[in-house]
Formats: C-alpha cells, sequence, structure tokens
C-alpha cells in the first residue's frame, strides 16, 4: 500500500510544528504511527519524534558562516543541498510502505524558502511522483478574521495550489481561539464576504481595509477565487486540544482519491508532455549543430545525449543508512541522516574544497533541466562564432 504523504506549509507562526505534533499523537493514539520527515533546517526544537531531520544532514548555522549568508539564504541553501540526497530519502520512505500509512512532513517557517525555491519543487516533486501526496495549508484562524487578511491568505494558498499541481486542504488552525465557521462561510458563500467586506468598511471608514481601492481589489479578488475554493477541502482544528483532527484524516483520504483519479494522471500528462518537448527541442538543436558542420546524415544522436551523465547522489545505496543519534532527546531513533558527509553539513569550510561550490551547483543543474539540450546548444553556438 502507498503511504499516504502530507506536506504542512503554512505561513511563520501559524502552527505547523504544533499541529504536526498533534497529528503524530493522534495518530498514534489510533495505532497508526507516521512517519515524519522535517525539514526546517532553523527550528531550534522539535517536539516530536522525526524519523527523518534536516537538522543531522545540514547544520543551519555552519552554512551560514561558511557561505556567508543571511538567515533565509541560509534555509534555501540547506535545503538545496538536502535536495541533492532526495533520491535517497524516498528511497527510504518507499521501504517503510509495510510499516507506515502516513508521511507527515513539516516545512520551514519561512513559507517562500520552501514553496518558491528550485528544492522546494524537487523534494515535492519528488514525493508525489512516488507517494499519493497532499498539501495541508495551516492557517492562524484567529489572525484571519478580518476579510482583507483572510484574503491575502487565500490567494497565498492559491498560488501554492497552482504551483504545486498537488490536492489541497486548507486546515484553519487555533480554532480554541476563534471558530472557523466565518471562514467556511466565506468560502462558500460569496455574498456572506461581501457582507463582511462592507461591515470592515462600516465600522472602521476609510482606515478599514474594506474601503478605497483595497476595498475593490479584495471584491474582485473574491470573485476569482471561487474556482479556486471550489478544489479545496477545508477543515477547523485545534492542535491544542486535538478537536478536528478525525476530519483532518478524513479530508486527507478524500484527497488521496482524488489523486489517484485526476492529479496523479494530470501530473503524468504534464511531464509526458515536457519530456516530448525536450526531446523535439534536443533534436533541433543537434539538428543545427550537424548543418553546422556539414555533416547530412543525423548520425550518432543519442549517442550525443547526456542521459547517462553522473547521478546526483555520490553516496553508495546503503551508505549511511545506520541508526543515528541525535542532539537530543526524543525518544525515537532516527532512522536516516547525512552526517559525516561533510559537504552537506557544513563542517568544512567551503574555500578548502574548490570543487564544493562547483558540485553543488552541478546537481542542482542536473535535477532541475536536462543537461543535453543546453550541451547541444552551447557546442552550437560555440562552432557558430
Ligand atoms: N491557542 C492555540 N495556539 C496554538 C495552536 N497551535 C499553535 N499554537 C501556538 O502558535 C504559536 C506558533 O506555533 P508553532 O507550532 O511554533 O508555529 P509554526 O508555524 O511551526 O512556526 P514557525 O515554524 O516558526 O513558522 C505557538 O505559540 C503555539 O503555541 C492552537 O491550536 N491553539
Amino acid at each position: 500500500m502507498a503511504i499516504k504523504t502530507v506536506i504542512c506549509i503554512g505561513m511563520a507562526g501559524s502552527g505547523k510544528t504544533t499541529f504536526m505534533q498533534r497529528l503524530n499523537s493522534h495518530l498514534h493514539a489510533a495505532k497508526e504511527p507516521p512517519y515524519v520527515i522535517n525539514l526546517d533546517p532553523a527550528v531550534l526544537r522539535v517536539p516530536y519524534g522525526a524519523n527523518i531531520d534536516i537538522r543531522d544532514s545540514v547544520k543551519y548555522k555552519k552554512v551560514m558562516e561558511n557561505y556567508n549568508l543571511g538567515p533565509n539564504g541560509s534555509i534555501v541553501t540547506s535545503l538545496n543541498l538536502f535536495s541533492t540526497k532526495i533520491d535517497q530519502v524516498i528511497k527510504l520512505v518507499e521501504n517503510k510502505r509495510d510499516k507506515y500509512e502516513h508521511c507527515i512532513i513539516d516545512t520551514p517557517g519561512q513559507i517562500e524558502c520552501f514553496v518558491w525555491s528550485a528544492s522546494g519543487s524537487i523534494i515535492t516533486e519528488s514525493f508525489a511522483s512516488t507517494f499519493p501526496t497532499v498539501i495541508a495549508y495551516i492557517v492562524d484562524t484567529p489572525r484571519n478574521s478580518s476579510p482583507s487578511t483572510f484574503m491575502s491568505n487565500m490567494l497565498y494558498a492559491c498560488s501554492i495550489l497552482y504551483k504545486t499541481k498537488l490536492p489541497m486542504i486548507v486546515v484553519f488552525n487555533k480554532t480554541d481561539v476563534c471558530k472557523a465557521d466565518f471562514a467556511r462561510k466565506w468560502m462558500t458563500d460569496f455574498e456572506a464576504f461581501q457582507e463582511a467586506l462592507r461591515e470592515d468598511q462600516e465600522l472602521n471608514g476609510e482606515s478599514g481595509m474594506g474601503s478605497g481601492y483595497m476595498g475593490s481589489l479584495v471584491n474582485s479578488m473574491s470573485l476569482m477565487l471561487e474556482e479556486f475554493y471550489s478544489q479545496l477541502d477545508m477543515v477547523g482544528v485545534s492542535s491544542y486540544t486535538g478537536e478536528g483532527f478525525d476530519d483532518f484524516l478524513n479530508a486527507v483520504d478524500n484527497k488521496v482519491v482524488e489523486y489517484e483519479s485526476y492529479y496523479k494522471a494530470e501530473r503524468e500528462r504534464i511531464l509526458k508532455e515536457k519530456e516530448e518537448r525536450e526531446k523535439a527541442e534536443k533534436e533541433k538543436s543537434l539538428e543545427h549543430l550537424m548543418k553546422d558542420l556539414g555533416i547530412k546524415e543525423k548520425v550518432g544522436l543519442e549517442k550525443t545525449s547526456n542521459d547517462d551523465a553522473d547521478v546526483l547522489s555520490d553516496l553508495e545505496e546503503g551508505e549511511n543508512d545506520g541508526i543515528i543519534l541525535r542532539d537530543e532527546e526524543e525518544g525515537i531513533d532516527r532512522e536516516y541522516t547525512f552526517a559525516g558527509d561533510e559537504r552537506l553539513t557544513g563542517e568544512i569550510n567551503s574555500r578548502d574544497t574548490p570543487d564544493l561550490q562547483r558540485r553543488y551547483e552541478e546537481a542542482l543543474q542536473k535535477v532541475a533541466k536536462s543537461a543535453s539540450s543546453e550541451t547541444a546548444e552551447n557546442i552550437a553556438k560555440y562552432i557558430r562564432q
């Protein structure tokens, strides 16, 4: 049986980590313990037992020092370094398919570092192409009770939905402080949202968010979001009390069915199209090259392909698979770490290893796009010159 994967994404402070902790204990109580992954390299304390923790592999502070980066740059670089090993992570999770029903993943609080980075896409894609994967978008309910903040958050969720092309559940967290009924109403009844906007304007006058330019922008945006809302499931939960977690798990099951029946086929179609486009481009570039060289027959086209280029991973399969003890006591044995791979941990200075930067960039490039068409284009350009 395929492991259902839930990737938790949300604005800083929305309660992702607390949600993960509660979900973990909820599944433990139901005798279905999940496989847990932490992808936040900057978090100080992980209050749940993680089976895979990025902090074991990449030392966030060392990356900051060695690469002269600020906090966000270091998070992105740590994720980049980690993503070069994602195939091994996927293999590990795959090997657990008989033991676990769910795999839950926590992501960095700096949402853009994950959602809009190349490594974030690589990690998400890798999971989504192997397991039925669902995005849980965590929202801080009390902070989103004003129509304009709500709208901004929904627009962000919308961009994530269209970026990842994965089924999404909007999780209104902290319902112990503020119930999520208003959100459900706003998402299903356009008139109710308009009414809330009007009330906001009356209450706050010109200084209110529902007034002036902002008001008309939010108004027209809410029309556009109707289509987006129709693709979503929403649940209200409290990570403090555990309220709503059964609903959340039901929503995950619904979305997994949706993933299998719609998203999977759609993803495969997009990937196939992309592959065909790249193949056509590659052949076109090679044809140019042959023309420039004055060779008439298209000899050895396959040979010039870079398909056999070095694989990302330079660790042998199975290497470092041993159980490693972590910094703090979490009551669970971590199953995987890249500790010992100095390039990842940042234990050594990049200046001492001149090829470090190059290998890192190469690895990313190989994943990001097919190198072969680019190589052919470069050769053709060079010869034309
Ligand atoms: N009342 C209430 N507070 C909550 C709930 N969930 C989280 N919090 C609080 O919200 C704050 C942020 O929670 P975190 O779990 O650290 O949020 P996060 O999204 O992981 O934070 P970053 O990783 O820093 O972005 C903490 O003070 C939590 O105690 C909840 O269900 N109810």
